[in-house]
């Protein structure tokens, strides 16, 4: 199928963007989606906020061991998550996308339970906290290694192409993953094999303690897609709209035959990069101040919402407490479930247990009886 009327031009000078910073809607085309959607956009992106809240609690009263903050990833992430078909189209995510997965429908009390090992865990606790999947909603696992989702996402995309399936493998980084070998090697392939994929870097600036310029000399990431033939965007990923917009345009063109795109989407981390790491040993407080009082992307959203009279004080308090108490319910639901039992390491191994499983299961419950 040919379409020459896609919306958005690659490879621009100036991050895309559809919204002002004070508020203004201000793309060349209408905004055509219903303010149910719009207000649900930001319910999300507040939800994301609050999550982020309810792990580093979790952390800090000794309930789990690591988190990956997400706050600033808010807008990129809601826009991503609404611009895919859920349980249709294939994520790879990587750490630091639970806003991503909360706004895709994955329910809180899985994320939860990922990241303190209990029995609702679907992952049954075999992966770090923050490393969730699922395969209901055809999340691929969070992969440790930075880039080696890549191929496997270039891969998948594949053999949709091939089985004509009509899905989407939509993957997601951060910046420094795009100076890994796996990076160029997946991206590379799939756009050899002209395969419906999405590759969309959060680019916060960093790769833990690396700032951009160390990490590369190209002028942004977008325009790394042209070595690749394919198209690159480069957007304004603190803008949920652009977000969503540009990440909904790659998806169409990814499915509709055209191949897969990079869309760099520009965020920041308002937190540490993980619980492991202090930040002011790498970033000028200034820094972190400016993005955080000046370019939040919910209270960006939240002016938009407010001039297109969808927002007030009395929705955003209820809107809080819902979400909050939602939360707050999900987490101790999580937790409820109880610990993973120790055997349950052995399941799953192989179809059947070989003997060593079958002997090392037994040795261990003989050791905690
Ligand atoms: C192959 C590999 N090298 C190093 C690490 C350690 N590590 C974990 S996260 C990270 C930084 C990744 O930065 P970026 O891709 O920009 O994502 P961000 O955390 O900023 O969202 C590094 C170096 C790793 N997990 N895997
Ligand atoms: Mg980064």
């Amino acid at each position: 199928m040919i379409k020459d009327s896609w919306l958005f031009k690659p490879f621009t000078d100036k991050p895309i963007a559809l919204i002002s910073e004070d508020g203004e809607w201000i793309g060349s085309f209408k905004c055509d989606l219903e303010p149910e959607t719009l207000k649900r956009f930001y319910r999300d992106m507040l939800a994301a906020r609050i999550l982020d809240e309810r792990l580093v609690i979790l952390l800090r009263t000794g309930k789990t061991s690591f988190v990956a903050p997400g706050a600033g990833h808010e807008a990129a992430q809601v826009g991503i998550a609404h611009a895919v078909k859920p349980k249709f189209d294939w994520l790879f995510p990587y750490y630091r996308d639970m806003g991503l997965m909360l706004a895709l429908g994955i329910p809180a009390v899985e994320l939860f339970a990922q990241a303190i090992a209990t029995k609702a865990d679907p992952n049954k606790g075999r992966q770090m906290p923050f490393h969730p999947g699922s395969k209901e909603f055809k999340v691929f696992n969070v992969a440790s290694p930075i880039a080696s989702h890549i191929p496997p996402a270039a891969g998948a995309a594949i053999s949709m192409k091939l089985r004509n399936t009509g899905e989407v493998a939509v993957c997601t980084f951060g910046d420094g993953a795009t100076s890994e070998g796996d990076w160029h090697a997946g991206i590379n392939f799939a756009s050899v094999q002209g395969a419906p994929a999405v590759f969309i870097c959060e680019n916060n600036r960093y790769a833990i303690s690396v700032g951009y310029e160390k990490q590369t000399a190209s002028e942004n990431i977008a325009v790394k897609a042209q070595a690749y033939g394919m198209p690159g965007y480069y957007v304004d990923g603190m803008d949920v709209l652009a977000s969503y917009y540009v990440v909904r345009e790659a998806v169409e063109r990814a499915r509709s035959g055209h191949g897969p795109a990079l869309v760099e989407l520009v965020v920041y981390r308002y937190g540490p990069h993980s619980s492991a790491d202090d930040d002011s040993r790498y970033r000028p407080k200034e820094e972190v101040e400016l993005w955080k009082t000046q370019k939040d992307p919910i209270e960006r959203f939240r002016r938009f919402l407010e001039k297109q009279g969808l927002w007030t004080a009395e929705w955003e308090a209820s809107l809080r407490e819902e979400i909050t108490a939602e939360l707050a319910k999900a987490a101790e639901e999580a937790e409820a479930a109880g610990e993973i039992p120790a055997e349950w390491m052995f399941d799953d191994v192989y179809a059947e247990p070989l003997w060593p499983q079958k002997e090392q299961r037994a040795l261990v419950l003989e050791e905690l009886s």
